[in-house]
């Protein structure tokens, strides 16, 4: 794992977009596998500026979703399809039809299997963006989550609802479960690029950095046994790790 320390959100997000960017200027039908949250805005915010500014085109792009809360419609203001509307599709020239989530509103076995069966159709994911919850948590996978599982329903830890709670009027209205890329699909993936932010990831990055092995209590650690990931993490995620700023 390569870590790279930054000042602050902005300059992460700055640094994960110019990743993004020379992937799609070098292979501009590549697949991007996307994710939501709080941490990964402001690097949809730069590939817009990027896109508006400079051009770039994700014409040929194909993207795929780490997740989506079950039972929510997708054009629910709350779902992940929205946020990424909101965030990226809808400000890019990347075509209807080039972009997938799980269906949230088919959290069938079926489902899941013909979304794994989609993005290898794609070729697979050259670049998956990820995020990490405060426990640890990749897409959706909690702790105690199968390190070999295919794309899932799993339940939401309370922690996890709690954290996400900020989204919606109430805890009450949290989807108690999502479908999510299991870490099986997330490590197919051919380049990870893991992004961190703020006091309230330093636990969980401090965990991470010293992973030598893959230990389904911490589902990121996972990350220990692919040969290709990046993490990129401000000074105050990397608070409780040795790492300092390059
Ligand atoms: N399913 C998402 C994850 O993909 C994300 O990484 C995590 C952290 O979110 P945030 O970036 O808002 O801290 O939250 C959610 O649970």
């Amino acid at each position: 794992m390569k870590i790279v320390s930054v000042t602050d959100n902005q300059e992460m997000s700055k640094k994960a977009a110019e990743i993004i960017r020379e992937l799609v200027l070098r292979k501009p039908d590549a697949v991007l596998g996307l994710a939501t949250g709080g941490t990964p805005e402001g690097t949809y915010q730069q590939l817009v500026k990027d896109h508006q500014e400079n051009g770039t085109s994700y014409r040929s792009i194909r993207t795929v979703n780490l997740d989506e809360y079950a039972g929510i419609d997708p054009k629910d203001p709350n779902s992940y399809y929205a946020y990424m509307k909101q965030h990226f599709f809808d400000h890019v020239d990347l075509p209807d039809g080039q972009y997938f989530l799980p269906n949230g509103l088919d959290t069938s076995k079926e489902a899941c299997m013909r979304y794994d069966a989609l993005i290898d159709s794609l070729g697979g994911v050259d670049l998956q963006l990820l995020g990490i919850g405060r426990n640890g948590h990749i897409g959706f996978n909690e702790p105690g989550s199968s390190l070999t599982l295919g794309t899932h329903v799993v339940k939401l830890t309370e922690s996890t609802r709690h954290a996400n709670a900020r989204y919606f009027g109430s805890i009450e209205d949290v989807p108690t479960e999502a479908v999510t890329m299991g870490i099986g699909t997330i490590l197919k993936s051919r380049k990870i690029l893991l992004i961190a932010s703020g006091e309230e990831k330093a636990d969980a990055l401090g965990k991470l950095v010293l992973a030598n092995r893959a230990d389904s209590r911490f589902p990121a650690s996972a990350l220990t046994q692919h040969k290709n990931v990046i993490i990129i993490a401000d000074e105050a995620a990397l608070s409780q790790t040795k790492v300092s700023k390059d």
